[in-house]
């Protein structure tokens, strides 16, 4: 021990100190990555992040590796400078040594390269991860010891050490994480990203055409209107019935038929022998789904049944796509099919419009688990047959019945702001 001169122990505690910051440094830098930038960056091919990520999957050995060589150094820095100490001053100076050593460590291997790390921890952590993949293969069967005798310890006083991996997003956590993106998404393509996340708690009643609002073909009507009907049809599919759309045969679909409508004489029994089944959909059907099957069955319009198979309304592709990129319209005065802004600034409002519908064009926050409908809620409020004229409030905006039909309402208007007098209730 003798021959080694003193300079050479002191270059040998700085690199210690060093290696000791590296160790500490990536630590940080690894526990504070951002996990799905470095997934993105790993898809995209980036090797630092690859390497990290596979680091990660076992957080308890990369910590093992990390915490091994950090405490090794540590320990062997704290023999050197007692060393050090006793060859220089003796045995008194031992103290000091320690004390000053203690200090050293702490800023120059502790607080600042976990501050730089925590400040840019992908420029540290990327490079440190060939070193540490390196380390961990080569300590490995130490490192195994380690982890083996700690979850051991741990298990004693009954803490288990789980597959940290798993940890995935809840939708909450992904509805924040597309809010807080910021700049990074344009707000229409955060607000479609959320939309989405939205479809799993609507359902196929939130947005279908109520039953009375279906247009479609009534076999029992004299076959001259039905023609004049199919020629002029608004729609492309429309169901076929006899008496009740509760008993459909089938859905036309009005394109496939113009070459024989056109020729003419097309006949009843021409229209029943171009039939299509009905695409039936069972109500409470999540959008998510319903978009799925729309997708995989290539159908664009269903039929809504209740579990007494009766027809509840009309489910398109269409209005589930709305709910995610918004209304597809050409006009500007019409803002969904429904809702139609007057020149005096109120609105013509359908009383088939939907709860959802009025939320998101209006900007109103009506709860959407009552009544899905304009004409629902009317009907919930006034507890009575509507009459035309009749004004009431809905959630404090004033609503006037303009139309009724039978027992429903046929439309409204909405003005689209509350008086100052109405407070809102809650
Ligand atoms: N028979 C129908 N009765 C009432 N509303 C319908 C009917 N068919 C479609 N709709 C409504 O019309 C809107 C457009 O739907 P869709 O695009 O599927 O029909 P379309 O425009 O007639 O068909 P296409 O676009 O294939 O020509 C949807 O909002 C849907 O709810
Ligand atoms: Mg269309």
């Amino acid at each position: 021990m003798e021959a080694i001169p003193v300079s050479l122990l002191f270059a040998t505690l700085g690199g210690l100190i060093i290696l000791s910051g590296c160790f500490s440094g990536s630590e940080t830098a690894l526990m504070s990555l951002n996990r799905y930038r470095m997934r993105h960056l790993a898809k995209q091919g980036h090797r630092g992040a690859r390497i990290a990520e596979r680091l990660l999957q076992r957080p308890d050995r990369v910590l093992g590796v990390i915490l091994l060589g950090n405490n090794f150094v540590n320990i062997a820095a704290s023999s050197l400078a007692t060393l050090i100490a006793l060859r220089l001053y003796g045995e008194s100076a031992i103290a000091v040594a320690a004390g000053l050593l203690t200090l050293v460590i702490l800023i120059f291997a502790e607080v600042a390269p976990k501050t730089l790390a925590a400040v840019h921890p992908e420029r540290v952590a990327f490079p440190a991860s060939y070193v540490l993949w390196l380390l961990l293969r080569l300590l490995y069967p130490l490192v195994w010891l380690v982890n083996t005798a700690a979850n051991a310890l741990l298990s004693i006083i009954r803490v288990r050490v789980e597959d940290v991996s798993a940890a995935e997003l809840s939708q909450d956590e992904l509805r924040t994480v597309v809010n807080e993106a910021g700049d990074m998404i344009p707000r229409r393509h955060r607000h479609m990203l959320v939309s989405i996340l939205d479809l799993e708690e609507a359902t196929v009643e939130d947005i279908m055409i109520p039953r009375t609002e279906i247009v479609g073909i009534d076999l029992d009507d004299p076959w001259s209107e039905t023609l004049e009907r199919l020629t002029n049809s608004q729609y492309t599919r429309m169901p076929v019935y006899r008496g009740t759309v509760d008993h459909v045969m089938g859905f036309v679909h009005v394109r496939r038929i113009v070459g024989d409508l056109v020729r003419g004489n097309f006949t009843p029994e021409d229209l029943q022998a171009r039939l299509k089944e009905p695409f039936f959909i069972p109500e409470g059907t999540g959008l998510h789904t319903q978009l799925l099957k729309f997708q995989r069955q290539r159908e664009r319009v269903g039929l809504v049944v209740d579990e007494y198979g009766e027809i509840l309304g009309l489910a398109a592709l269409d209005d589930i796509l709305e709910e995610i990129v918004g209304e597809f319209t050409t006009d500007p005065g019409t803002l969904t099919r429904s809702i139609n802004r007057q020149d005096d600034g109120t609105y013509l409002v359908e009383g088939s419009a939907t709860v959802r519908e009025l939320n998101r064009v209006l900007g109103w926050e009506l709860e959407t688990s009552g009544p899905k409908t304009l004409n629902g809620l009317i009907l919930e409020r006034l507890e009575t047959i509507p009459e035309a004229g009749t004004s009431l409030l809905i959630d404090g905006y004033p609503v006037t019945i303009v139309q009724t039909q039978g027992n429903r309402v046929k439309t409204a208007e909405i003005q689209p702001e509350r008086p100052p007098s109405v407070q809102r209730p809650g």
